[in-house]
């Protein structure tokens, strides 16, 4: 049975399509077989894969609101171990729409629960809002991992962010779990930036990677290459971190006794 595992964090630009794309590839290219879900309307976690969302035949909103088979929506991508089902323009829509729905929060953990035994994990991409697209990806996870940037807002935000974990814990989904805190865009040559890491893991004590996902230009590029940075730039300072990310959070999730 596979891991389901959100990345989540209702701020915006905050790193979250980056880990996605990125992480799941390292973690693919050790051998895991890896499933990527575009809920967010953006669809940057798709175009990132190369894929044009306009391409696919079925996507994540046939899925949801058209209760098309999850299976007839996952793609192959080019690169080893991933598997991908596609964002669509429809999505934005797709908050209204699923009010009307019956069961309308767990429309998404019911399609994803008929391809678990398919992957050892599959990760979630959502928007940066707190609306039902994301309540569904909140309920159909296993954990929530949160990617925060290092900047001087970092930690606004993150007690709505828990309190709405919480929320679903007790209504919805009451295993959900943390998986963990990924601080990304760190600057190595600001205070602040290690102010941040430093308030970080004050709040949210165990829970946070030791590695650090720095700020670097490799990064920012490769979604215009249709490419995750490992296929894009291997020997980048960002392919390295995200690289010792994916270690690290193997290293956690299987090796510990
Ligand atoms: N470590 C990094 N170094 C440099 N640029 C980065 C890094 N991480 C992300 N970026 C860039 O910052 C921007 C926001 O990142 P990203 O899209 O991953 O955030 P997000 O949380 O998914 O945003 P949204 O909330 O809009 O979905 C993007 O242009 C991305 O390329
Ligand atoms: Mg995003």
């Amino acid at each position: 049975m596979g891991k389901v595992i959100a990345i989540f964090n209702q701020k915006g630009g905050v790193g979250k399509t980056t880990t996605n794309v990125n992480l799941s590839a390292c973690i693919a290219s050790k051998g895991k077989k890896v499933c990527v879900i575009d809920i967010d309307p953006q669809g940057n976690t798709t175009s990132g894969f190369g894929i044009d969302k306009a391409s696919l035949e079925y996507n994540i909103y046939d899925v949801m609101i058209e209760d098309t088979d999850i299976k007839e929506a996952i793609v192959k991508t080019e690169f080893e171990n991933i598997d991908l089902i596609g964002s669509s323009n429809a999505l934005a829509g797709a908050e209204i729409e699923l009010v009307a729905i019956k069961d309308r929060e767990t429309k998404l953990k019911k399609a994803i629960n008929s391809i678990r035994n398919q992957y050892d994990y599959i990760f979630v991409d959502c928007p940066p809002s707190l609306g039902l697209l994301t309540i569904n990806s909140l309920s159909a996870v296993d954990s929530v991992l949160i990617p925060i940037q290092c900047e001087y807002y970092a930690l606004e935000g993150v007690s709505q962010l828990m309190n709405t974990i919480q929320l679903v814990k007790k209504s919805l989904n009451p295993d959900l779990e943390v998986q963990g805190v990924v601080l990304s865009m760190f600057d190595g040559r600001t205070n602040l930036s290690i102010q941040v890491v430093d308030e970080v893991k004050n709040h949210f004590k165990g829970k946070v990677y030791t590695t650090i996902i720095p700020r670097n230009v490799r990064l920012a590029e490769a979604p215009s290459h249709g490419q995750p940075i490992i296929y894009y730039d291997r020997k980048s300072k960002g392919a390295e971190a995200y690289w010792d990310l994916a270690e690290e959070f193997i290293y956690l999730e299987e090796d510990v006794i």
